[in-house]
């Protein structure tokens, strides 16, 4: 049996890039994979998700144009066609992955990994799922694979509290594959996932709730940005229950509806209820325990700075060792982590100042600190911001206003956060935080010239701080 110098289990955004510039440093690599390449940002992540983003917010489009003196009498939606094409794009996608992967010289294994035991020198691993007959992978039930190294790549899943009836919620992973869509849709959650959803499922008609425990969701953002947010989602028609949960699910008798038991008393009907309250780390089939490989108080793989776990010889990366659960972190540890295995120079994550955007609607770009994080960590902070209609908006019927912020340490005169509540403020924000990581001051916003007519010149020339 041939010996890898590396089996990375899972084929993510964390697994195909550490597999495949591995193998390019002619190092023999193998990757594991039990459901699709590309994992879950490909298949059931961001690109379909920002894909249907673009599909939903097309209705406003549609109903903007009429500003610009376009007609459209007669707009018709078909599920059907946005999905299928969706499907069309992600297979594409997977092939683009399965090249890059055979291309570099990556052995392929579809199945369901799972540890056996290790020694001083390999690792053991077995290949739990039969391989499927059309499959190209090689393996197949019961394989075993010896490696010198182990990479644990396996990501997160979805968590759905334990709640009477919480089998009858589907998950963002279901969204993806919906035969059709409800009429109504209660969104459960207040992170990522659910504001992104929640825009989704109202853009494409869905009468949809939020509902969410908290006094207002999006934690850990800027409570500016949150407050703006609420308005402009509420602004779209999306119903938001803060200070509320769902403490149980029933299906009505003879439909489709489901009943829901909120913690208020009060009981509501939904088509759907999606349950977008957070993801677990994909640990469980792996039988950590044959390996002594340790788990953290989350129930995430535990690591050192090089990304080793309490194994000698097992590595993980990305979503199932906890930190921002966002694609480029994961790549960036798979980059930061081969040089390791390769004895190439070392690269070190920078976990600071990562931007982010959450593709609700409008879009929340965002990098640095909050006006709450940078208070408490410099003191003396400048605030500067600036709320308008944008101009595309002067000429439509539309409500929506853009939000932007940036908070400047008064000591050093540094920008330490930059925040934007706009269409396109993920585009907007990934070039601020450029400047940002570069350690920018205010002064060098100030002295950029900026360009007209954007929203995004905005950020180089707010001039009074608000405090
Ligand atoms: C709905 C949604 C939207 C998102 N949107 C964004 C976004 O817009 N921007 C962003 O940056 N991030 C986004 N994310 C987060 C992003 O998708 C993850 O952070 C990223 O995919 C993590 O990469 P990973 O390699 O750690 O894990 P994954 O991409 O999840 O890959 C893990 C792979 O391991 C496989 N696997 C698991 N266990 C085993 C096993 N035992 N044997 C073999 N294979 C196994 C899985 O099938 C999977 O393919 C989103 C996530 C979700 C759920
Ligand atoms: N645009 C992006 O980059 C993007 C988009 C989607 C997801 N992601 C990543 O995926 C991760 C997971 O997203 P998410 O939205 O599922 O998680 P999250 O952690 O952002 O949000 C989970 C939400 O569920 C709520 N919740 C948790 N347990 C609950 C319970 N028992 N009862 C009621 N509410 C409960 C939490 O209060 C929180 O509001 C995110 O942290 C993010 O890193 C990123």
């Amino acid at each position: 049996m041939e010996v890898y110098d590396l089996l990375v289990i899972g084929a993510g955004s964390a697994g195909v890039r550490l597999s495949r510039m591995a193998a390019a440093t002619g190092l023999t690599v193998a990757v594991v994979e039990k459901e699709y390449l590309g994992g879950t940002c490909v298949n059931v992540g961001c690109v379909p998700k920002k894909l249907f983003v673009y599909g939903s917010h097309v209705r406003e489009d549609i109903e903007d144009a009429a500003g610009y003196g376009w007609q459209a009498d007669s707009v018709k939606f078909d599920w059907t066609v946005l999905r299928r094409n969706k499907d069309n794009e992600i297979n594409r996608l997977n092939g683009v992955y399965r090249n890059l992967l055979v291309n570099s010289g990556v052995t392929l294994i579809e199945g369901e990994a799972s540890f056996v035991s290790s020694s001083e020198t390999e690792v053991l691993v077995k290949i739990k799922s039969a391989k499927s007959p059309d499959s190209h992978l090689e393996g197949g039930e019961g394989t075993q694979i010896r490696a010198k190294k182990v990479i644990i790549a396996t990501g997160s899943t979805p968590f759905i509290p334990r709640i009477p009836g919480s089998e009858l919620a589907n998950t963002s992973t279901d969204m993806f594959y919906l035969d059709k869509l409800p009429e109504t849709a209660i969104v459960w959650g207040g992170g990522y996932i659910a504001v992104e959803f929640a825009g989704i499922l109202q853009g494409l008609g869905v009468d949809t709730t939020l509902v969410y425990r908290g006094e207002l969701f999006l934690r850990g953002f800027d409570e500016e940005v949150r407050q703006f947010v609420k308005g402009e989602i509420e602004k779209k028609g999306v119903k938001l229950r803060f200070n509320e949960n769902i403490e149980s699910l029933e299906r009505g008798s003879g439909s489709e509806v489901l009943n829901v038991q909120l913690s208020s008393g009060e009981r509501v009907c939904a088509g759907m209820v999606l349950a977008a309250t957070g993801r677990v780390p994909n640990v469980k089939q792996l039988d950590l325990s044959c390996v002594s490989v340790q788990l953290n108080d989350k129930g995430e793989v535990k690591v050192d700075q090089n990304f080793r776990t309490s194994h000698p010889l097992i590595y993980g990366l990305g979503d199932v060792i906890g930190g921002p659960q966002l694609t480029p972190v994961a790549l960036a540890e798979a980059m930061a982590l081969l040089p390791h295995l390769t004895g190439g120079s070392e690269v070190k994550v920078d976990y600071d100042f990562i931007p982010t955007a959450v593709f609700c609607q409008p879009n929340i770009g965002t990098v640095g600190y909050s006006e709450e994080q940078a208070r408490e960590r410099y003191g003396d902070i400048a605030v500067f911001k600036s709320s308008f209609r944008p101009m595309k908006h002067t000429m439509t019927e539309s409500a929506e206003r853009t939000f932007m912020k940036l908070l400047v340490d008064r000591a050093s005169d540094r920008v330490v956060g930059a925040h934007m509540v706009g269409a396109e403020a993920g585009e907007i924000i990934q070039g601020i935080a450029v400047a940002i990581k570069a350690g920018a001051t205010k002064a060098h916003f100030d002295s950029t010239i900026g360009i007209h007519p954007t929203a995004a010149e905005e950020f180089v020339t707010m001039r009074q701080p608000s405090n």
